[in-house]
């Protein structure tokens, strides 16, 4: 399953030329500065925008051709916008059944009950539209989208307008989407910490073209990655949380790896796959396994990259028994010292983790 999209056009400043097959398959983000096409892409995939010549095609479906082009309301796209216009006049409840009330009873695919329980509106449902906040609002917009049963859900920076603690709300009925409810997601953004906590694929966008379409952990595995602008390298590494026989830390799995993690605030274990971001900075890396040392992990790390950072600072990109890749920050002194090559196995001292919930 693919959706395929081949365009070209001249904007303000802007030559996009995109000929690029993105995955269907949960969350794909488009990551890109500021002015680069990322809208523009998302606005001629939905048929909003006609471009001569551009092609779209969505599975076995042709949106648009050299012959033909069908509206937004037959690609049967959901749309959540910056700031969505819900309808001012409607309650909440009938913003949310908007869509429902208009898609054919062999086309419904969710009951409003199950996507109400999933972005937990409940509470909300009697409300009027001017008595939501802005993450409640985006909350009925995606309700209202799903509700439509897209089969495809187009998401342009749907967080950008909220404040952190908003963002921090929404974010786990974000990630649930996609998993619960198994419609394939377009999200654009240019905040790495939404794409390290929600994408499965990342398209990097420069200047009107896709630059690469990867999955989520390879797109971080690049130590130049422009996702690191902001934060600095970071890894994610999948996996399931366990508990442990200190009642005081918990177990984190991924295959043959096993992370001790200290977390400020417990979370359920459970088969649940859950992210682990490590900032590269928070990763040291010794020769041989050290005792006497208050760090919980110490992991056995091949290396399988060096880059240099700046004239001081040295990225390391190792992999991990579990075939994950992980990143360490050291000085260029350590790397010359210590050797620190392809092909060498040294231990990863893992300083600090935080779980992306
Ligand atoms: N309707 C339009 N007519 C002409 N030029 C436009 C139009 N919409 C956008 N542009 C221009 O096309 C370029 C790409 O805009 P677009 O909104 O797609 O970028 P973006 O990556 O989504 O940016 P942002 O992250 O700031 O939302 C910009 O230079 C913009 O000024």
């Amino acid at each position: 399953m693919s959706l395929t999209v081949r365009a070209r056009m001249r904007r303000a400043g802007l030559d996009m030329h995109i000929h690029v097959d993105l995955p269907t398959e949960g969350v794909t983000a488009v990551f890109g500065r500021s002015g680069c096409g990322k809208t523009s892409l998302l606005r001629i995939i939905a048929g909003l925008d006609r471009v001569p010549g551009a092609e779209v095609c969505f599975d076995d479906q042709t949106w648009q051709g050299l012959n033909a082009s069908i509206p937004l309301e037959k690609r049967r796209i959901g749309l959540v916008f910056q700031e969505s216009s819900l309808l001012p006049h409607l309650g909440v409840r009938d913003n949310l059944l908007y869509g429902y009330q208009r898609t054919p009873d062999s086309q419904r695919r969710h009951r409003p009950e199950a996507i109400i329980d999933l972005l937990g509106l409940g509470t909300l449902i009697e409300r009027r539209i001017d008595q939501l906040s802005g993450g409640q609002r985006q909350r009925i917009a995606l309700g209202r989208a799903l509700l439509a049963s897209p089969q495809l859900l187009l998401l342009d920076e749907p967080l950008s307008a909220l404040d952190s603690q908003s963002k921090r709300e929404i974010m786990p009925f974000l990630d649930r989407l996609s998993g619960e409810i198994g419609v394939p997601i377009i999200y654009v953004s240019h905040a790495a910490a939404e794409i390290e906590r929600l994408a499965d694929h990342v398209a990097l966008m420069e200047r009107g073209r896709i630059e690469s379409v990867e999955p989520i952990q390879q797109a971080l595995s690049r130590p130049d990655s422009p996702l690191f602008a902001d934060e600095g390298p970071a890894s994610v590494l999948m996996g399931t949380l366990q508990a442990s026989d200190a009642p005081d830390l918990q177990m984190f799995r991924s295959g043959a790896l096993t992370l001790r993690l200290a977390l400020p605030n417990p979370v359920q274990a459970g088969p649940t796959t859950v992210r682990l971001r490590i900032g590269a900075r928070d990763v040291s890396l010794a020769i041989e396994p050290t005792t006497g040392i208050s760090i919980l992990n110490q992991l056995p790390f091949t290396i399988e990259a060096v880059h240099a950072r700046d004239e001081r600072r040295v990225i390391i990109r190792g992999r991990l028994v579990s075939g994950d890749l992980l990143l360490a920050e050291v000085s260029g002194w350590s790397a010359r010292e210590l050797l620190l090559q392809p092909g060498k196995r040294v231990f990863a001292l893992v300083k600090a983790v935080s779980l992306l919930d």
